[in-house]
């Protein structure tokens, strides 16, 4: 597995945020981490990110546990956080050298990488273009490109298409899923758009801080659309 998360149980002070989640991401597969405002996807990724220590449960990413060997297992994640953290007055490239460097990646190397990582998002021709004059879809990219510089296992995206439009949402969730099929590259994706996940997508629905179900998208969904099994999951009196 590329991501293995058992008992985990996460509360801020007497709010219990997550309770005893668990679930298993293989190689390659795209899964998303589906749930209403308020389910504890931030605070799971806070998790596996290391933002927040762990105060019961596992995490392992790529055979690495997130508490007993942080380095190898952040050394396998890349991370896209819901707000940008690109520098708009620095181009394309710069930002994604000046990552590279904060990753002690030097050398020749870099480039190569770096116009690996811009060709398999198709940013190539924007390299040295400023940020500042990129949508917002490209700058999505961007930084999806630049959190898979160092080769991570495993890719976490926070709610990544929040303020775009339709289309370049389909797109970008089009791109990622590629990642996983070209590369092997494994994703978790947290959204509560029930429209970015496919039928061969795995489906962790998370609600009130606890995994409701977790299996195929088009095995939970049966006949009907995703967003319709999600509102039945969800809506329900607790
Ligand atoms: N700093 C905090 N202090 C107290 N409670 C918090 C804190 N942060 C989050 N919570 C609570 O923990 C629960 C899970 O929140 P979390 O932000 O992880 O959910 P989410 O699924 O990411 O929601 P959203 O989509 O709104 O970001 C919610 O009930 C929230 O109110």
């Amino acid at each position: 597995m590329a991501l293995s998360v058992s008992g985990l149980s996460y509360a801020y002070g007497y709010k219990q945020a997550l309770t005893d989640v668990g679930f298993d991401v293989a190689t390659g597969q795209f899964a998303a981490l589906l749930g209403p405002n308020g389910a504890g996807k931030s605070t799971l990724f806070a998790l596996l990110t290391r933002l927040f220590a762990t105060q019961a449960g596992t995490a392992v990413i790529a055979g690495h546990d997130v508490n007993a060997a942080p380095l190898n297992a952040l050394a396998q994640l890349g991370v896209v956080f819901q707000q940008s953290t690109l520098d708009l007055d620095l181009t394309v490239q710069q930002n994604l050298r000046y990552f590279a460097a904060l990753h002690g990646l030097s050398g020749q190397d870099v480039d190569a990488r770096i116009s690996a990582a811009l060709g398999r998002l198709d940013m190539a021709e924007r390299a040295n273009e400023k940020v500042r004059g990129l949508n917002g879809g490209h700058r999505r990219r961007t930084e999806i490109a630049r959190a898979l510089l160092h080769e991570p296992k495993v890719l976490l995206l926070d709610e990544p298409t929040v303020g775009l439009d339709a289309p370049t949402r389909a797109a970008l969730v089009e791109y990622v899923h590629g990642l996983c099929s070209e590369m092997g590259v494994t994703v978790l994706w947290t959204t509560h758009l029930t429209d970015e996940v496919w039928d061969d997508d795995q489906v962790i629905l998370l609600h009130r801080g606890r995994v409701l179900a977790d299996g195929r998208c088009g095995e939970l969904r049966g006949m009907r659309p995703l967003a319709e099994y999600f509102a039945e999951m969800t809506e329900r009196p607790a």
